[in-house]
């Protein structure tokens, strides 16, 4: 593995914490005990495989402690072993993912984003496609749990339903398969739950920005990345305008 490219690398290294992920699932365990096996499962089959096949690079994870000498390194893994641990412990739901994405040089640069229970990774190795878009009218993808506080309004002025689902990645995975046209968030999030999503929606030709439209900046001494929007290229001005407007209530 210590030859493959970095772009096939991270498939291999989310698939394989994937694996583990459903075997823990199959275990017999329910709840916070579920949830927090399934966290450290698969930050130990990350950490030992990055360890072993990129020693040199530093790692960003949602399951370690952080060392700042990250912010000098010209490469870092940013990783979340489990996004949308909540539905990893309410079999059987599929929408929880494993986030592995590479920075390097200032920018993201490659990434995969495992749905391990739906038998599918999307990755910058084989960018997908996003299909024509299915007629009717805007859909938008939101946090089962902490949907921005804007989010009804939003839905109101521009005559959208919203589509509830657990995950970040899953969101933003749900925009590349035609199953939303929007993702937004705001109110809450850290790097490791943009930075493969971002990645890989970046090269299926997605929009990927902060939810008011501004960058996004990876690899800062402070993960917090609080907002996030990802969508079809025509719907980035109206929905980030919103937000501008509506800032004060996110
Ligand atoms: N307000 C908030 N503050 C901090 N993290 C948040 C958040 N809202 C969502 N997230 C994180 O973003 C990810 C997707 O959330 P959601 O499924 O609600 O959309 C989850 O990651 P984890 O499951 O890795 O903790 C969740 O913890
Ligand atoms: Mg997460």
């Amino acid at each position: 593995m210590t030859s493959t490219n970095d772009h096939e690398l991270a498939v291999w290294l989310a698939e394989q914490a994937g694996a583990e992920l459903l075997e823990v699932r199959q275990g017999g365990l329910e709840g916070k005990e579920l949830k927090d096996a399934g966290d450290q499962a698969s930050q130990a089959v990350l950490a030992r495989l990055l360890a072993e096949h990129r020693p040199d690079d530093a790692v960003l994870s949602e399951e370690a402690a952080d060392d700042s000498a990250r912010v000098d390194a010209g490469r870092v893994w940013i990783i979340d072993p489990l996004d949308g641990t909540r539905e990893f412990s309410e079999p059987p739901r599929d929408d929880w993912a494993v986030h592995v994405a590479l920075w390097e040089d200032g920018d993201l640069v490659a990434g995969a984003v495992a749905q391990p229970a739906l038998g599918e990774t999307f990755s910058t190795a084989a960018p997908a496609s996003v299909p024509p878009r299915t007629d009717g009218p805007m859909r938008i993808a939101v946090s089962r749990s902490r949907p921005p506080a804007f989010v009804n309004a939003l839905a109101d002025q521009v005559g959208a339903e919203l589509v509830p689902m657990g995950s970040a990645g899953v969101k933003v995975m749900s925009v590349v398969r035609d199953l939303a046209d929007v993702y937004v968030h705001a109110g809450g999030q850290y790097e490791w739950d943009s930075a493969a999503p971002v990645v890989v929606a970046r090269s299926a030709g997605l929009f990927t920005s902060r939810a008011d439209g501004s960058p996004l900046v990876y690899n800062r001494t402070n993960p917090w990345l609080p907002d996030l929007l990802v969508c079809r290229h025509e719907y980035a001005d109206e929905v980030a305008s919103f937000v501008r407007e509506h800032a004060d209530e996110s």
